[in-house]
């Protein structure tokens, strides 16, 4: 293990407040978090140190370990390689894991028509551009365009597959990096963390995420909870680090706190 730096102290003093609780929930996001964005996105995986991490993270007594991703969830759970125990929530909020008892999604008929209308127009889409392509998921699809060389063009891939979806009953449309998502199940990440505060009631939350649909998890932080926004942005998230590789250390300070 590499000597973690230090973090920048408003953050510490805001970890040190999270650590003096009894049981404390740690909620991350994956894709530009804790993996590094990448162009293909089944090669995304975790920076190793955060990996290390998490790993040391997840043996600490009182702490608890979920993801919260847009993935989905079996997509997480083979690329996060998360550690026994950890609480997973996918697509978005739409899909959880938090014992052998959760519930797989289910979509009605008439969510199923909209799914494979949302897929059918973003195919579409993506067929006019080379590069862009379509990821679908459980509860609709999402249209990548990091893999189109020219701006403009992948700028109007998503201005396109925006107009398509506005055309789909029940379609739902989330922006992300380099990706417009459309979902026929409404939920948040906020939502999720929600959730996730009931199931294990926490003294203190910390969530990490880098992205759009983070902000509705920064947004229900409250009391001594901690909201880490990773990169560039503007965000409601009272701190920030630079990049995917900075969250080790953040871990690592809590950790250590802990011990
Ligand atoms: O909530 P997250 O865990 O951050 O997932 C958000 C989306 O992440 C993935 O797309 C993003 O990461 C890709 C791999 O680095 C990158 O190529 C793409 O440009 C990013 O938007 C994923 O493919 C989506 O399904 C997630 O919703």
């Amino acid at each position: 293990m590499s000597t973690p730096n230090a973090v920048d102290p408003q953050l510490q003093a805001a970890l040190e407040r999270v650590a003096a609780h009894e049981q404390i929930l740690i909620a991350l996001d994956f894709d530009g978090c804790v993996a590094e964005l990448v162009p293909d996105a089944d090669a995304a995986r975790p920076v190793p140190a955060n990996a290390e991490a998490i790993g040391r993270l997840a043996e600490v007594p009182g702490v608890t370990l979920a993801y919260v991703s847009g993935r989905p969830l079996a997509t997480l759970r083979r690329l996060a390689s998360p550690p026994e125990g950890t609480l997973l929530f996918g697509s978005h909020g739409a899909e959880r894991c938090l014992g052998p008892d959760s519930p797989g999604l289910e979509l009605s008929a008439q969510e199923e028509i909209a799914r494979t209308s949302i897929i059918d127009s973003l195919e579409q889409v993506a067929s006019t551009a080379e590069g862009a392509w379509v990821e679908p998921k459980p509860a609709g699809a999402a249209i990548h365009v990091r893999r189109v060389e020219d701006p403009e063009a992948a700028e109007k891939v998503l201005e396109e597959a925006r107009a398509a979806l506005a055309l789909v009953d029940g379609a739902h449309v989330k922006e992300g990096k380099a990706v417009v998502e459309s979902v026929v199940v409404l939920s948040t990440k906020g939502e999720a963390i929600t959730e996730l505060r009931s199931h294990v009631k926490p003294g203190a939350v910390l969530f990490a995420g880098d992205d759009v649909t983070d902000e509705h998890g920064f947004a229900v932080l409250e009391n001594d909870d901690v909201g880490v926004k990773v990169g560039e942005g503007s965000t409601a998230a009272e701190h920030r680090i630079g990049a995917p590789a900075d969250l080790a250390d953040v871990l690592e300070a809590l950790r250590q706190l802990r011990s």
